[in-house]
């Protein structure tokens, strides 16, 4: 943590030259970033904790769109410059479980949605005390066993794992359900929703929209669960560059053989699709292997469940005693 360089909003007052005026009623602390860029936090007018920019260069008020889900706003609270990127945010009279957020000022993630609106941007994000439950995304091409993991994951620790219900544009497939496998949407909602700061990544997929939004993974932290996230290799591009910390897993396949033979076996896409899905899936693995961005790259071999499933229960924690580990094969209940 740097020197605290945040100071109550009557310092800023008497620190500058111009004539902007500010009433701190004790609920407003301002951060100064450099670059002549001042961020105030907290409005004693709003429920939760609004943020303006004041830029000395130009005297003016900026109003920047907030990404993310916003902390409320309470009795004071402290801010401090983390980094040149972060300002830590601890919310007085309130609970530790929502006393710590971060406002992320110039982080990647910020950056990125900066060029993408053209316009001042931030984005709030919930701080987390101790142990971190990270989530996990798991990202691998199309047909690879993603879906079937996570279901046996959630299957056999309901009480251990949640899934993030990303938003798709794509069409339900017939055992699909709506806000339970996805929440499926049309383009101009979604569209909307994301313009509105709702998602924390999205990206175009085999000519679908794909996104989290910040209230899928909400949910399942709201639960005490560790937050599993099915996404493409973009999407985890994005979370990286995210303030999410995460373990980002990659599945790959024994072959490329094996993968088109599951896409086909699956039966869920038509020729012309599978075929799209087949070229993507040569761009993901190499995207895949690249460096820097999966913690893990793990193969899922034929039927082989546990070669999968082993490895995440270890990096989370649950402990693996040799082949104590049950899962469920298809009719039979295994105990490996
Ligand atoms: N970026 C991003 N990708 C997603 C999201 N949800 C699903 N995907 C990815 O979109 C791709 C297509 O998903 P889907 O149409 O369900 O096909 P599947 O991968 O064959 O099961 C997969 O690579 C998923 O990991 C999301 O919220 N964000
Ligand atoms: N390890 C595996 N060995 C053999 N078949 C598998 C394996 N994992 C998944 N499958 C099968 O492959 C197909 C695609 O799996 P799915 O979980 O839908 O992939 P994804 O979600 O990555 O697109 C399904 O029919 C599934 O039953």
């Amino acid at each position: 943590m740097g020197e605290a360089p945040a100071f109550l909003v009557e310092d800023l007052k008497s620190n500058l030259t111009n004539s902007f005026h500010l009433k701190s009623k004790g609920c407003e602390t301002a951060v100064d970033i450099g670059c002549n860029r001042t961020y105030v936090i907290g409005d004693p007018k709003c429920e939760s904790l609004a943020v303006r920019v004041f830029d000395k260069s130009t005297n003016e008020w900026l109003f920047p769109i907030v990404l993310g889900t916003k902390p409320k706003a309470s009795r004071g609270h402290s801010a401090v410059l983390l980094d040149q990127d972060r300002v830590l945010v601890i919310r007085g009279d309130t609970s530790s479980e929502d006393g710590f957020w971060f406002l992320e000022v110039n982080t990647a993630f910020v950056r990125e949605h900066k060029a993408r609106l053209g316009t001042e941007v931030v984005a709030w994000s919930k701080g987390v005390i101790g142990e971190a439950e990270k989530p996990i995304v798991i990202s691998g091409p199309s047909g690879v066993g993603k879906g079937t993991l996570i279901a046996k994951l959630m299957e056999e620790f309901p009480s251990m794992f949640g899934f993030s219900v990303s938003h798709t544009t794509r069409a339900p497939r017939n055992n699909e359900q709506n806000g339970v496998h996805y929440h499926f949407r049309e383009r101009g909602a979604m569209e909307k929703d994301i313009d509105g700061g709702k998602f924390l990544e999205f990206a175009a997929v085999h000519g679908n929209l794909y996104g989290t939004s910040v209230e899928a993974v909400d949910v399942v932290a709201e639960k005490g669960k560790r937050c599993i996230l099915d996404i493409d290799v973009q999407g985890a591009r994005s979370v990286r560059a995210s303030s999410l910390e995460a373990i980002f897993i990659f599945i790959c396949p024994p072959s490329f053989e094996e993968l088109e033979k599951r896409l086909r076996a699956r039966g869920t896409e038509v020729e012309e699709q599978i075929q799209k899905r087949l070229r993507n899936a040569k761009a993901e693995l190499e995207q895949g292997a690249s460096p820097g961005l999966f913690d893990h790259i793990l193969s899922a071999r034929i039927d082989c469940w546990f070669c999968v499933c082993d490895p995440i229960l270890e990096l989370v924690h649950v402990p693996v005693i040799g082949e104590k580990i049950v899962m469920k094969c298809g009719a039979a209940e295994q105990e490996t």
